[in-house]
C-alpha cells in the first residue's frame, strides 16, 4: 500500500546542532530538508517543491530575512517561518514587512511549538493552493458559463429571428417583415393583425429577438377562448386560497414578462372587464394579483394580436376606443397564406424536412404536381391546416416523394389559379351563374381529384366513378384534363 507523501519543510540554520533539533521535533510528520546558509536553501528550494520554510535570521551572509524576502518574489505560496534568538524589534519590523512572514517564532522553541507551527503552516498552504485552483476555476467557469449563454443568446437570436419565417424571395410577407423590423426596436406596443395561423407569433417572437429586451424573457398567450377567471389568473398571477385549489401564490404573465415582451395573442376576444385590466397594464403598468389589494408595476412591453379588425369593433361599441389606441401605437397586417401563394411550396418543403426528421420517415420531397395543387387551395386554416396536410400526407406516403395522389379530397377539389372566393365546392353551389355551368364545374373537379388521388389509373377511376371508360376519356378531352408531367407509375395508355 503507498501511502500518500509527506509535506516537505526546509530548515536553515548555520548550527548543526539546532537543524538536528528542529528535524527531530519535525520528522515524524514531514519530509525535512536541510541548509546550512542562504545560498545551500536557495538551491534546494529549486530543486524540491517546499511547503514551509523555517529560517533562522542570523546566519553567514545573507540574513533569513534576507533569504525569505527572495523566497516571497519566487515562490509567494511557500509558507515563510522565522526563528531568532535575537529580539530586535526594528528587525522583526522589516522582515515581517519585506518577507511577508508568516510566524515568529522566539529562541529557545518548544519542540511542541515547532510541530504546532509546521502543522498549521502546511494547512494554510493548502487552503491557498486550493482558494487559487478555485479562483482559477470560477474565472474559467464564469467565463465559459458567460460565453454558453452568450452563445444560447445569439442562436436564440438567429433561430427565432426574422430570418426564421419563411417566405418566397417575393413574398408580400416582405413588406410586412420590414415594417415589424422597422418597429422592433422601438420600445412602443404594436398590434398584429391576421386569420389564426398565419404567423402572428413568430414575427411577435422575432420582433422581441430584435430589440434591446432580446436579453430578458419572452411570453405568448392566446385569450381566444380562455375564462376572465383563467386569464386574471394567468396575466395578473393569484394570490394562495384565492379561488378554491389554489394552494400556493403563482405569479402571473405580466410579472413574468417585466423587462421583456408579452404576446397577447385574441385581444379582440376580451371581455369589456379584461379590456379595462389591460388598458391599466398599457397605460400605467399597474396591475393586482388576484386575491391581493396592492398594486403591482411591471415594465413589459405589449404586442398584441387580433383575428377581427379592432377599428370595426371599436365602431360598433365592442371594442374599448381607449384600449384600441393604447395597444395599437403601430398596426401591421399579416396576409393569408392564399393572399401569398408563392410561400406555400417554401413552408411546404421546410414543414416536411421538419416533420420528416421529427417522425423519422426519410422522404426526399414534394413533386411539382402536388406543390401546384397545394398552391392552388385557399389556406382558411393558414399554416396550422398547411402543417396538418403535410403530416396526413407524410404519413400516408409509400415512396421517397409525395405526390398529389396522398392530398385530401378539399384541396384536389379546389381549382388552382381560381379566384380563391369560388374555389370550394360548398362556394360552388352558392355561387351564382347558369346551372349548367355550375355542373360542369364540379364534374370537372370530381374527375380531376378523381383521377389524381388514383394516380391517373383511369380504369380505377371510370369503375369508381360509374363511367365507361370511353365515357370517362370523353370528359376528359372535353374539360381539358391531362395527367401531369412526369406521369405516375400506375398509369395505363
Ligand atoms: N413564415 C413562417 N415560417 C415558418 N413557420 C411559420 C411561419 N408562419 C407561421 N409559422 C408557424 O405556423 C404556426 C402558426 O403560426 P403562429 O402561431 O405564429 O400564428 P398566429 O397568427 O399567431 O396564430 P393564432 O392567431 O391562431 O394564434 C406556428 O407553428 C408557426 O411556427
Amino acid at each position: 500500500m503507498t501511502s500518500a507523501p509527506l509535506p516537505t519543510l526546509l530548515l536553515v540554520d548555520d548550527e548543526p546542532h539546532s537543524l538536528a533539533a528542529m528535524r527531530m521535533a519535525l520528522e515524524d510528520e514531514f519530509d525535512c530538508l536541510e541548509a546550512a546558509d542562504a545560498e545551500q536553501a536557495m538551491a534546494c528550494m529549486q530543486d524540491n517543491y517546499v511547503q514551509a520554510i523555517f529560517c533562522d535570521q542570523r546566519m553567514p551572509g545573507r540574513t533569513g530575512a534576507e533569504f525569505l524576502a527572495e523566497c516571497r518574489e519566487r515562490w509567494p505560496e511557500t509558507v515563510r517561518i522565522i526563528i531568532t534568538g535575537y529580539t530586535e524589534t526594528s528587525d522583526m519590523i522589516s522582515a515581517i514587512n519585506e518577507a511577508g512572514i508568516y510566524q515568529f517564532i522566539p529562541k529557545p522553541w518548544h519542540p511542541d511549538q515547532l510541530l504546532m507551527a509546521a502543522r498549521n503552516a502546511v494547512h494554510l498552504f493548502r487552503l491557498s493552493r486550493d482558494h487559487e485552483r478555485m479562483s482559477l476555476e470560477m474565472r474559467y467557469l464564469s467565463s465559459a458559463a458567460d460565453s454558453k449563454l452568450e452563445k444560447r443568446r445569439k442562436a436564440l437570436r438567429e433561430g427565432l429571428g426574422f430570418d426564421h419565417i419563411l417566405r418566397a424571395p417575393n413574398s408580400p410577407l416582405n413588406a410586412v417583415i420590414g415594417a415589424a423590423r422597422r418597429h422592433a426596436s422601438f420600445d412602443i406596443p404594436v398590434l398584429l393583425t391576421g386569420e389564426p395561423g398565419v404567423g402572428k407569433a413568430e414575427i411577435a417572437r422575432a420582433m422581441h429577438y430584435a430589440s434591446l429586451r432580446s436579453d430578458r424573457p419572452f411570453f405568448a398567450l392566446n385569450c381566444a377562448g380562455m375564462t376572465d377567471e383563467m386569464l386574471e389568473a394567468e396575466l395578473f398571477g393569484i394570490r394562495r386560497g384565492a379561488a378554491a385549489g389554489v394552494q400556493s401564490t403563482r405569479i402571473g404573465l405580466f410579472q413574468k414578462a417585466d423587462r421583456g415582451t408579452l404576446f397577447l395573442n385574441g385581444v379582440d376576444s376580451l371581455s369589456p372587464r379584461m379590456q379595462i385590466a389591460l388598458l391599466r397594464v398599457a397605460a400605467e403598468g399597474a396591475f393586482a394579483q388576484v386575491g391581493a389589494m396592492e398594486t403591482q408595476t411591471t415594465r413589459l412591453r405589449l404586442i398584441c394580436g387580433a383575428h377581427r379588425d379592432l377599428k370595426t369593433m371599436v365602431a360598433e361599441g365592442a371594442f374599448r376606443s381607449d384600449l384600441y389606441f393604447a395597444l395599437a401605437v403601430a398596426e401591421i397586417a399579416v396576409p393569408p397564406l392564399r393572399a401569398r401563394p408563392g410561400d406555400v411550396s417554401v413552408l411546404a418543403q421546410s414543414l416536411l424536412a421538419d416533420l420528416s426528421a421529427r417522425h423519422g420517415k426519410p422522404v426526399r420531397g414534394i413533386s411539382d404536381a402536388a406543390l401546384e395543387f397545394l398552391e392552388g387551395y385557399d389556406w382558411p386554416g393558414n399554416l396550422r391546416e398547411l402543417e396538418n396536410e403535410i403530416t396526413r400526407m407524410l404519413v400516408a406516403a409509400q415512396g421517397p416523394v409525395l405526390g398529389p395522389e396522398l392530398i385530401s379530397r378539399p384541396i384536389l377539389q379546389a381549382e388552382p389559379g381560381q379566384d380563391p372566393d369560388d374555389r370550394r365546392a360548398s362556394e360552388v353551389m352558392v355561387a351564382e351563374g347558369a346551372l349548367k355551368d355550375r355542373i360542369e364545374l364540379m364534374e370537372m373537379r370530381i374527375l380531376r381529384e378523381t383521377l389524381t388521388r388514383l394516380r391517373w389509373n383511369k380504369s380505377r377511376a371510370a369503375a369508381e366513378l360509374g363511367l365507361s371508360r370511353v365515357g370517362l376519356r370523353a370528359k376528359l378531352d372535353r374539360y381539358g384534363l391531362a395527367p401531369p408531367a412526369p406521369v405516375g407509375a400506375e398509369e395505363e395508355d
